[in-house]
């Protein structure tokens, strides 16, 4: 996407001009210092790879899984031999249980090494973690063309005025290498003239949605209002929230949603007062090994730190971490939550929209459910 006029991904290879994949640099928007800092980040091996997953440097499932991807390549290029692929590969699966993409990244950038040369699996890896991006924007723009089409309905629906979204998180461009998922409609529905406006959850405990999601739709020129979580139900009940879209890190293939904590209860809140709520995803998000989401899905718990600290930019312009809970007080932090499909509308796929169910999953993807 564009910022200050010039177009970003959040992941790239940093051509030093050298062929010899052992001179690869992969570059990354260092996200955690945005919005104050635009700053990136290279990434010289896997292990530096694991560990901008692990500190959220880059985030979302898909970009997860793209560095996942990048990162195996990176250890290929320092040594392709198989225990050395086995050992980054568990490294980098190990950084973050619950986004599913990580795992389906690193599986099909593993499986074509083993399968290759030693001499020639590092340049391999690379062209492998480099379509696997190429085909994330693809599927990214593709989600954006299906749920924009929804946003025009709802704005036949409501002439006059725009059409009112709300969406938890961040699931834009920053959680996938262009477009995003969630924002991609909103995205693809304001460039073609459609009025809209986002109602943009702050998601505590890490703020993705006020630094995040604020930062890109900013960037991009869409209305949009920032609220605390807290207040999704409020305007759900005043009619002020035409639809809901929202990403997820892992739907299992009865269409039950894993995705950041805060979720479940805004679906709880559009059920009861009948506002569509959709999900939007690609295939590489799909977990088709697993029926009951709220049972099986591994949800991450993070540092309590990230609850009782919050980071922001001082007076002074200074980015810093303020204490908010007393001394002593104890905090606990769990990333995500599971939606069950019976609250899911219906889910935006790469190959357009169906239900959140396994019939219409299956619908979609017969080549891919097994
Ligand atoms: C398009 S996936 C976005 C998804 O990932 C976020 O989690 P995190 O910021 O912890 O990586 C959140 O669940 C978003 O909906």
């Amino acid at each position: 996407m564009r910022i200050d006029g010039r177009d970003y991904r959040t992941i790239w290879l940093d051509e030093s001009g050298s062929q010899d994949p052992a001179d690869a640099r992969v570059r990354v928007i260092d996200q955690t210092r945005l919005p104050h800092r635009f700053e990136t980040l290279t990434l010289d091996n896997s292990d530096e790879a694991s560990r901008a997953i692990r500190d959220m440097a880059v985030r979302g499932a898909p970009l997860i899984g793209v560095t996942g991807a990048y990162g195996l390549a990176l250890a290929a290029a320092a040594d392709a031999g198989d225990a050395a692929i086995e050992a980054a590969y568990e490294k980098l699966l190990a950084t973050r249980p619950t986004a599913v993409n990580l795992r389906w990244g690193l599986d099909r950038v593993k499986a074509l090494l083993l399968a290759t040369p030693v001499a020639a699996r590092a340049a391999a890896a690379f062209a492998e973690a480099g379509a696997i991006a190429e085909e994330d924007v693809a599927c990214c723009a593709s989600i954006g063309d299906h749920g924009a089409a929804l946003i025009r309905d709802a704005a036949e629906k409501n002439p006059g005025r725009p059409v009112n979204i709300l969406t938890h998180c961040n699931a834009g461009w920053l959680a996938t290498v262009d477009w995003g998922t969630a924002l991609a409609p909103i995205y693809k529905a304001a460039r073609a003239g459609i009025g809209l406006h986002v109602w943009v959850d702050e998601t505590r405990p890490r703020n993705q949605g006020a630094s995040l999601t604020a930062f890109e739709l900013l960037s991009e020129g869409v209305p949009h209002t920032v609220i605390a979580d807290n207040a999704g139900g409020h305007l759900m009940q005043h009619g002020m929230v035409d639809l809901c879209i929202v990403g997820t890190d892992r739907t299992t293939r009865t269409g039950d949603v894993c995705n950041k904590i805060g979720t479940y209860l805004k679906a709880l809140a559009a059920h009861d007062n009948g506002v569509p709520f959709y999900v939007a995803l690609p295939s590489s998000t799909i977990d088709w090994r697993i029926e009951d989401g709220v049972a099986n899905i591994p949800i991450e718990e993070r540092s309590a730190r990230e609850v009782t600290h919050v980071s922001g930019r001082a007076a002074d312009g200074a980015v810093t971490e303020v204490l908010v809970t007393p001394e002593g007080s104890s905090a606990r932090n769990w990333a995500f939550d599971v939606t069950p499909a019976k609250y899911v509308t219906g889910l935006i796929t790469e190959r357009g929209v169906c239900a959140a169910s396994e019939a219409g999953l299956r619908g979609v993807f017969s080549d891919l459910a097994g």
